[in-house]
């Protein structure tokens, strides 16, 4: 297959801004620097065109590294992959978002992000509910206002922002968001955050789509994915895609960045992904860390 065919594999979804954003992409959340160049190539190699990190993951310098070498053998250019970036807890406020996007542009050694996410509502050191947790939650989105301007991002966006949060962000923004990056997988089915975000035109990207592999003995995910003849982290994979959520697998095997990507093949049908919807502990297994109570 040629290169060209492979970064087609992926779907795409429009945000609101006009830009197309992949469907899937790879998480590189624990991609430790020294197999990066093996993850980053596979992935590559089978389909793979959008890449997730974050200032918080410590490994921007190593993806960084591998994207100047895979440029320059001209096998993929700049513009076919879609990379984002988040700035971390430490990071908020205006002066520190803007020296951070810097930073991890240095990093990853690229003029642009495709997507720079404000990776957690919190304040580092600040309680949720404190007044100036949400005034320095504003001049973060300044600066991502002007960040976006001068084009250092394509887009702007969110992570863990409920709904609270997107309502405080949308009554004051010049810029809305186009994502909103949050847990979210059978087991923590946030069904208002969708629909609030669909209403709002904010494009809801998963991450722990996989639960990090803890749930993966539940008995109707494995029965629904025996009967696709599917694995079960391709069935929970494309539970989101059908539901026009863009997924962020992390795998550091190679054999399982293959697995992983194999999604656009197969439907699950409308009474399997209901069964889907209603699996688990009510909707409350909630893998990574919660925005509605730690800061
Ligand atoms: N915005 C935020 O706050 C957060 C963002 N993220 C982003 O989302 C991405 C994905 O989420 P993440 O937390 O990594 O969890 P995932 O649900 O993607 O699970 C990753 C784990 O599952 C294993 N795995 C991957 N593929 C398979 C497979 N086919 N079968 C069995 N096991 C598999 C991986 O191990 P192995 O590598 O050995 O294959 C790894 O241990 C992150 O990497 C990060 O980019 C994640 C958490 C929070
Ligand atoms: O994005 C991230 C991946 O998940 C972790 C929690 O489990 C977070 O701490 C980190 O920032």
């Amino acid at each position: 297959m040629s290169v060209k065919q492979v970064l087609n594999i992926a779907s795409k979804i429009k945000l609101n801004n006009g830009v197309m954003m992949p469907l899937f992409g790879l998480g590189c959340y624990q991609v430790q620097s020294e197999d990066m160049e093996k993850v980053i190539r596979t992935s590559i190699d089978n389909g793979y065109i959008l890449i997730d990190t974050a200032s918080a993951y410590r490994n921007e310098e190593a993806i960084g590294n591998v994207l100047e070498k895979i440029f320059k053998e001209g096998k993929v250019k700049r513009e076919d992959l879609f990379i984002t970036t988040k700035a971390g807890t430490g990071e908020h406020g205006y002066d520190n978002a803007i020296t951070a996007l810097n930073d991890s542009l240095k990093k990853l050694k690229l003029d642009y992000v495709d997507l720079y996410l404000i990776h957690w509502p919190g304040v580092k050191g600040l309680k949720p509910e404190d007044e100036a947790n949400s005034k320095t939650r504003k001049e973060t989105w300044k600066a991502f206002e002007k960040l976006y301007e001068e084009k250092k991002c394509r887009s702007i966006g969110v992570s863990n922002y409920t709904i609270k949060h997107l309502e405080e962000l949308l009554s004051h923004c010049n810029i809305k968001p186009t994502v909103n990056q949050v847990e979210f997988h059978p087991f923590l089915y946030q069904k208002e955050l969708y629909e609030f975000c669909k209403k709002n035109d904010i494009v809801l990207e998963a991450y722990a789509s996989l639960t990090r592999g803890k749930k993966f003995d539940d008995e109707v995910i494995g029965e629904a994915a025996k009967s696709l003849g599917k694995t079960r982290a391709q069935l929970l994979l494309r539970w989101a895609i059908q539901k026009n959520i863009v997924v962020i697998p992390k795998s550091s095997n190679p054999e399982r960045i293959i697995e992983n990507a194999n999604i656009f093949d197969f439907e699950i049908s409308d009474a399997t992904m209901e069964k889907l919807d209603c699996v688990g502990d009510n909707n409350q297994t909630r893998i990574c860390w919660d925005p509605t109570i730690v800061s």
